[in-house]
């Protein structure tokens, strides 16, 4: 069983991922997870902390010399502005008369709309908002991206391979039908300033970003991760539990901000006719079943199908809005605005990049508890004799009558 965990607060010293139960054997270095965080850092939008935030990452345990042990994985991440932030964020007591005096740790009492800031100042019986915020500012995603990079690079052994691009940024987004993105076209996507495949869109949603910023407003938008190479199999029909859409639906809704998830085609699909919804199954060349198209995402009956599985979450707008929203100050009773500090105009991209190492974590486990493994080797013995394993369909007798049409005729006199 595959579990992860993450800890930390988004201006304490570190956060920290725990990965266990990945095998022996997966390629993994301190490079790998700095570039993916590198990744999360990029997107045009982003606010002050992304361009001075360092990201700094220690391999902490279950890996030596570039591979992992099969122990645990430990990877920290260090908070570049953690000295600003020492006494108001120490674990252990400060000097009362110390923290007074510190403008950053002025009680933030005008909780934000949109936030964890109000509903968990009253489940946890905090005066404050920082006790709350702190854990539920999507910092953390740094933790989950590094994890991810674990799961990525296990998967690539396999020869599965995800990417992640942006489909849409406010109203703008990218048209039906358009070209997807393959593993090999990520280079293209981070130079994009908003990890958008099509070049026009990425220019429409650019311009939507700065007339955003200039209005005081903030972006949400939809992400898609695309995995290739997924084995049929993975997931199953027998419990909602272990259904791969549950999995990764779950996956994506845990990120912060993400407010909708589809498989395949999605929302669309439901307002669609039965004959233009569904995947025919027709016999392919080499004589195993295909599909004649992708609308369900690689994915039926809860199991993947071995299309590509392509799944899309929706995020809300940044939530802390410079145009400041409606609140009421929680130790006056007086009606104000939510506090404001710096933030992002739009997170979209990065979301991307967060929502791909959900669906590699998810994609991960789901590769282990089909095919186990104590090693990658292990694992891809057991993946490549399932998949070994799989007959192709008999010769109808029409395909059979037509191949023999086909054949050239031989020497009459041999
Ligand atoms: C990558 C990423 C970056 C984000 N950056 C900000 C930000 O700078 N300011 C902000 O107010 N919210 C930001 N958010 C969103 C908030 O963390 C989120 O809206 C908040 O936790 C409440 O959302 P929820 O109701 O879905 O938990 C970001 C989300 C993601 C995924
Ligand atoms: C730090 C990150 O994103 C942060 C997410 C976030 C929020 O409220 O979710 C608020 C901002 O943090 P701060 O309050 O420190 O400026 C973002 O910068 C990051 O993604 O690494």
């Amino acid at each position: 069983m595959v579990r992860w965990l993450t800890a930390g607060e988004s201006h304490g010293p570190a956060l920290v991922g725990i990965i266990e139960g990945m095998p022996a054997g997966i390629p993994l270095t301190t490079s790998m997870v700095q570039d993916a965080l590198a990744r999360r850092r990029l997107g045009y939008g982003r606010g002050a902390r992304m361009k001075f935030e360092q990201d700094q990452v220690t391999l902490v345990g279950g890996v030596r010399h570039g591979s992992t042990l099969g122990s645990p994985v430990a990877i920290e991440i260090a908070n570049t502005e953690w000295p600003k932030w020492e006494k108001v964020m120490s674990a252990d007591p400060v000097d009362a008369d110390e923290l007074n005096g510190l403008a950053r740790n002025a009680a933030l009492t005008r909780p934000r709309p949109g936030h964890a800031d109000l509903a968990g100042m009253q489940k946890y019986g905090f005066d404050e908002a920082r006790p709350l915020l702190e854990r539920a500012s999507a910092r953390e995603t740094a933790a989950r991206v590094a994890l991810g990079t674990v799961a990525s690079s296990f998967l690539s052994e396999l020869g599965i391979r995800t990417v992640s691009h942006t489909t849409a940024v406010g109203t703008v987004s990218v048209p039906e039908g358009a070209e997807l993105p393959a593993p090999d076209d990520v280079t293209a996507l981070d130079a994009d300033p908003l990890r958008c495949f099509d070049q026009s869109t990425s220019d429409a949603m650019v311009a939507e970003v700065d007339a955003a910023h200039k209005e005081g407003e903030t972006l949400g938008g939809v992400v898609e991760v695309l995995a290739y190479g997924v084995p049929v199999g993975l997931g199953s029909h027998v419990h909602w539990d272990r259904r791969l859409d549950s999995l990764l639906s779950g996956a994506l809704m845990g990120i912060q901000a993400i407010k909708g998830v589809e498989v395949g085609d999605g929302f669309i699909t439901a307002a669609r006719r039965g004959t233009a919804a569904h995947d025919e199954i027709v016999r392919g060349p080499d004589g195993y079943p295909i599909r004649t198209s992708n609308r369900a995402g690689g994915i039926e009956g809860g199991m993947s199908t071995g299309g590509v599985v392509r799944v899309r979450a929706g995020m809300k707008p940044i939530a802390t809005v410079p145009k400041a929203l409606r609140t009421v100050d929680t130790a006056t009773g007086q009606d104000t605005k939510a506090h404001h500090q710096r933030s992002d105009v739009c997170a979209v991209p990065a979301a991307g990049v967060v929502a791909e190492a959900m669906v590699c974590l998810v994609l991960a486990q789901a590769v282990l508890q089909k095919f186990g493994g104590d090693s990658v080797a292990e694992t891809k013995r057991n993946l490549d004799s399932f998949v070994a394993s799989l007959e192709p369909l008999p010769l109808s007798e029409a395909d059979a009558a037509a191949e023999l049409a086909e054949a050239p005729m031989g020497d009459p006199l041999q």
